[in-house]
């Protein structure tokens, strides 16, 4: 098992990762609770949920709430559904509520945590790869109509506690999601992780030790910088790389048609090619691609407005002044974050549409 402790503000929690952990969710409690509120979703808790409930103290009182899977979930409708059902639970400020499942299911538990009597204590227990990303440095958000994660705050969990075991489960499509936003800690922070990831033929989820060292090794790299900069003021934003695109597609494409991740890879090829535009950089884009047309990440884009997608971009929490500011490296490991004019992204993204559309 791998434990990382991240500093948050406020106070710091463990993130451990292991597998076979969820028996023992017990140990890694930072204190006793009496009544905990778990959210999962329909396809996660018939496999572990009850191994989750079995593991935590038997006199605790514990209600679930399981919703349908899909980004569709991180709505104010549902925000306002699980808090209902957290007062019909009589949850009070000492209760706990556990977030089983991806980064949706960790984004809007978190985010009802956040607010039930002003912050109430939460654990995330990720079954996703892509939530090594999702569950560390304390982002909770729902989605507005506008764009994604905008109404949102920033609120820690107590601990993450991640059993890979559950990866066994996940569907291909997601662990390709996931890799992605490994790949992004990769090109933002561990060149040597990079090279390891574009030196595989294949992802593999079924070689666990493997698996809990790719997780650790983005989990380290996002450690680092929330703990440097947990509000986003200034380098947090260098998390944010392939977003400002990947986002946009997400709301453009909509919800459910790319997952995150793919949403994010296509941004970050795009980001990545201007970044070498801008910088001259060698960010080893022709491995990039190869990698990313070997495990069959979904590149065509054929019916995606380029005006459209600016007018997202232009949404963008780094925005200022409706000026688009986008995470570009100046080298691998080396991420800055730029201004970038509306005629010239305007341009790029219309150019890079054009060579996304042929098949
Ligand atoms: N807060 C953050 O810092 C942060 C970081 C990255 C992404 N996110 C957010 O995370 C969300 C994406 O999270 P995700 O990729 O984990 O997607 P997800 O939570 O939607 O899960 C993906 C799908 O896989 C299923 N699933 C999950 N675990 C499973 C398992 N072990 N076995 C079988 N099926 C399983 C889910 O039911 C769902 O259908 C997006 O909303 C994104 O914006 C947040
Ligand atoms: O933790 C961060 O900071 C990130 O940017 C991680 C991203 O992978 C994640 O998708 C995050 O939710 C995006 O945040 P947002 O502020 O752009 O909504
Ligand atoms: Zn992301």
């Amino acid at each position: 098992m791998e434990q990382i402790t991240v500093k948050a503000s406020q106070s710091s929690y463990k993130v451990s990762v292991g597998a076979g952990i969820r028996h023992r969710l017990a140990d890694f409690l930072p204190k006793t609770y009496q009544n905990v509120f778990i959210v999962s979703d329909t396809r996660i808790a018939p496999h572990y949920l009850d191994d989750y409930i079995a593991s935590l103290l038997p006199n605790a009182k514990v209600t679930k709430k399981i919703i349908e899977p899909g980004e569709a979930a991180k709505s104010k409708e549902m925000y306002f559904d699980i808090l209902d059902s957290m007062f019909e639970a009589q949850l009070d400020r000492k209760s706990l509520v556990l977030a089983l499942g991806g980064g949706v299911i960790g984004d809007l538990a978190g985010f009802v945590a956040s607010t039930y009597m002003r912050g109430i204590d939460f654990i995330q227990l990720p079954t996703t790869i892509l939530a090594h990303d999702s569950s560390v440095g304390g982002k909770v958000a729902i989605n507005h109509e506008t764009g994604k994660n905008l109404i949102g705050s920033f609120y820690p969990p107590v601990a993450v506690v991640y059993d890979v075991d559950t990866i066994t489960t996940l569907p291909e499509k997601e662990v390709r999601s996931g890799y992605a936003e490994l790949i992004k800690e990769a090109y933002i922070g561990d060149g040597a992780f990079l090279d390891q990831l574009f030196a595989r033929e294949k992802l593999d989820k079924g070689n666990q030790d493997q698996l809990i060292k790719d997780l650790s090794s983005g989990i380290k790299v996002k450690t680092k910088i929330v703990e440097a900069d947990e509000k986003e003021n200034d380098m947090r934003k260098f998390l944010n790389l392939g977003h400002t695109l990947g986002h946009a597609i997400e709301a453009e494409a909509g919800y459910g048609t790319f997952t995150h991740g793919e949403a994010v890879a296509i941004g970050m090829l795009f980001a990545l090619e201007l970044s070498e535009k801008r910088f001259g950089a060698n960010l080893l884009l022709d491995e990039f691609q190869s990698w990313l047309e070997r495990n069959q990440y979904p590149l065509y884009l054929p019916d995606l407005s380029a005006a459209r997608l600016v007018t997202r971009m232009q949404m963008d929490k780094k925005s200022e002044n409706k000026e688009v500011h986008m995470v570009l490296l100046r080298e691998i490991g080396q991420p800055v974050t730029e201004k970038v004019d509306h005629d010239t992204l305007f341009d790029a993204v219309t150019s890079f549409l054009e060579r996304m559309s042929r098949t």
